[in-house]
């Protein structure tokens, strides 16, 4: 019988490699993504929630977890997903932009070595369930309806030697759609057109922004987010029994844009990204005996390809807000 040789622990077995000669690492960073949170607050019989999946990224002033497999000053990634749940515990969470603002500080404050923080969290869109009573309604004190009309996310990045606090808000999975009020005519007309100019056409769209504020003082970012998708929805559909004209895509994104600048002045920059689900008319000429006359009312959904219109608007004396 042979003896078996004994394994050494992995904690041995590190070859350190001297940084390279050739190469550096340019860019890095390593965190716990989609962490689920529910938090239950509860003023009495009034209780309030926010569920939400966080990501917490941590960049470090050095190197030699990736160069040196050296681990001494990794934070564990399961270390990150308890903090989440322990500040929760120890702060609540009154909105994502404050909640993460908490938890990338925790990591600088914590950690001297660790030199940037960045926080993502994404809301799960509950709405308190709303009861009709006589004339008016009531909010439930605590059941909930999952509302998924909108995601509110947002990215907090905050870096030791910046006093700057980027936070970054977002609307993601915003689909809408108006079945008149925009157009599309007078684009290039060459030998690669085929499109008609489109006088009544239907307008659909999946809204993606994001927004970052340049003063966050005294700032309710609920209330903030609700405002811009207020202005978002104002702008694609306009007044309830006549709507707004769409020229096209590109000039009711901008402003979108243009109007939450104007009615927020916390945000510096705003950038838009506007899928244009195309829904086109089912030609029923061929078919005139099945169907006579003109067809208004039969269209063909089209998910792929989609038009993909995209700006960003910033205020031109951003220097002065960032
Ligand atoms: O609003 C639009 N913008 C475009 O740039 C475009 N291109 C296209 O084919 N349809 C549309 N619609």
């Amino acid at each position: 019988m042979f003896a078996t040789p004994l394994r050494q622990p992995a904690s041995r077995q590190v070859q350190s490699s001297p940084a390279s000669q050739f190469y550096e690492i340019t860019d890095k960073g390593y965190g716990k993504d989609a962490v689920k949170l529910m938090h239950v607050s509860r003023k009495g019989a009034v209780h309030s929630i926010q569920e939400c999946e966080v990501g917490t990224h941590l960049k470090l002033y050095t190197n030699k977890d990736f160069l040196q497999g050296d681990n001494i000053d990794i934070v564990a990634t399961d270390s990150q997903k308890n903090t989440v749940y322990l500040l929760a515990k120890k702060y609540g969470f009154e909105s994502p932009e404050k909640f993460a603002l908490i938890l990338a500080k925790h990591f600088l404050n914590k950690y001297s070595h660790v030199e940037e923080a960045h926080v993502h969290i994404e809301a799960y869109p509950w709405k308190r369930i709303r009861e009709e009573y006589g004339d008016s309604y009531l909010l439930h004190n605590h059941a909930f309806l999952f509302t998924p009309t909108a995601t509110h996310f947002c990215d907090v990045i905050v870096k030791r030697h910046d006093p700057k606090q980027t936070v970054i808000s977002g609307i993601k999975g915003l689909r809408v759609l108006k079945t008149t009020q925009s157009s599309f005519v007078n684009f290039v007309d060459d030998e690669y057109r085929t499109l008609a100019d489109q006088h009544d056409r239907i307008f659909s769209t999946v809204v993606e922004c994001n927004w970052e504020y340049s003063d966050i003082e005294n700032l309710n970012f609920i209330n903030a987010w609700e405002s811009v998708k207020d202005i978002v929805l104002k702008n694609f559909a306009g007044d309830p029994k006549v709507g707004i004209p769409s020229p096209s895509v590109q000039h009711t994104l901008y402003l979108t844009e243009k109007q939450v600048l104007d009615t927020l002045p916390q945000v510096a920059v705003i950038s838009m990204c506007l899928p244009n689900k195309h829904y086109f008319n089912f030609d029923t000429k061929p078919f005139q005996q099945l169907v006579p006359g003109d067809n208004d009312e039969v269209f063909i959904p089209t998910d792929k390809p989609h038009g993909t219109i995209y700006a960003k608007l910033s205020r031109k004396d951003l220097k002065s807000h960032l």
